[in-house]
């Protein structure tokens, strides 16, 4: 059995690191520091890291089919060209929002962009409450809203035989599971999986993994719990460095790695110093667990 171990590999702090994805034909890790706000790739060969500033908030980005990237930046799904570091708006949402903006995001097995949103907040997890919503962006660049009344939209994926979607609406406490049609990209049946416990903090971004457990980032908590979303038992919790984990992806060889992104936004000096490492990304290793490689956004 491996040894598990936790790494500091991105040393550059993010106000808030968020959305990691790994990009699996360069060895790279793709995340956004939301309030960067920039979209940011660190290579995990040459250690090096290339960012991209945006002009406002941005909570997510994705891989694209047709190359380069999409993101869920201020109320916009946008399409980055990378080479050329250019913008280019697809489609709004939250059009008669003032005040909300795109949180966590991910595409799902068939190619659709899943993105929610929520009010801008006032300081970390307080907010203006139900102003958020979940969308897709269809290839066709068409936009389906699942539901509103969202307070903080967060962590999202789907089983690994596509029937069900979990998702996190972070002020709820708890990770949810819907029925998924992979035909239809629609989601149905909501009900708990598992509630968090005081300490765990608040919950953020997941991921799942080959044995279709969840992996999710505890905000405050300072740690990431594996959980199984058929029992609604906590399987393992892995212990972090630093409390504000915001979100964690699979990814390095064969996709055993994985790799969590914290924040440091809203942190006073002294808990700063407590925490000189707050706003880094950590590598895991010796899980004994392998992930799911990413999808692309397919239009
Ligand atoms: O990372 C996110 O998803 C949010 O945008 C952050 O603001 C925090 O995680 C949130 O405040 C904790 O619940
Ligand atoms: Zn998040």
């Amino acid at each position: 059995m491996a040894t598990l171990k936790v790494e500091c590999v991105v040393k550059e702090k993010n106000e808030i690191g968020e959305g990691p994805v790994w990009e699996e034909k360069d060895g790279c890790l793709l995340y956004v520091d939301i309030y960067g706000p920039k979209i940011n790739r660190w290579n995990s060969l040459t250690n090096q890291i290339e960012s991209m500033c945006t002009e406002t908030y941005v909570g997510c980005v994705v891989p694209r089919r047709s190359g380069g990237y999409v993101i869920g930046e201020g109320t916009r799904f946008a399409a980055v060209d990378w080479e050329r570091r250019a913008i280019t708006t697809i489609t709004k949402v939250d059009t008669e929002k003032t005040n909300t903006r795109f949180n966590d995001g991910k595409v799902d097995p068939a190619g659709r962009f899943f993105a929610g949103t929520m009010a801008v907040e006032v300081r970390p997890a307080e907010l203006e409450r139900k102003q958020g919503s979940l969308y897709s962006l269809l290839p066709d660049h068409s936009v389906v809203k699942h539901f509103d009344q969202v307070d903080l939209s967060n962590g999202l994926d789907w089983s690994p035989d596509h029937r069900f979607f979990y998702y996190v609406d972070s002020l709820t406490y708890m990770v949810e599971a819907f029925d998924y049609d992979i035909h239809t990209g629609g989601v149905a049946n909501r009900r708990m999986v598992y509630r968090l416990e005081k300490d765990e903090g608040i919950p953020d971004g997941m991921c799942i993994d080959v044995e279709g457990k969840l992996w999710l980032a505890c905000y405050n908590g300072g740690r990431v719990l594996r959980i199984d979303p058929l029992t609604g038992t906590r399987l393992q919790t892995v212990k972090m460095p630093v409390a504000k984990i915001t979100s964690c992806c699979f990814g390095g060889k064969d996709y055993t790695d994985l790799y969590v992104t914290s924040a440091c936004k809203g942190m006073d000096e002294e808990s700063l110093a407590k925490q000189p490492q707050a706003g880094c990304i950590f590598k895991v290793s010796g899980l004994g667990v392998k992930g799911i490689p990413p999808n692309s956004f397919s239009g």
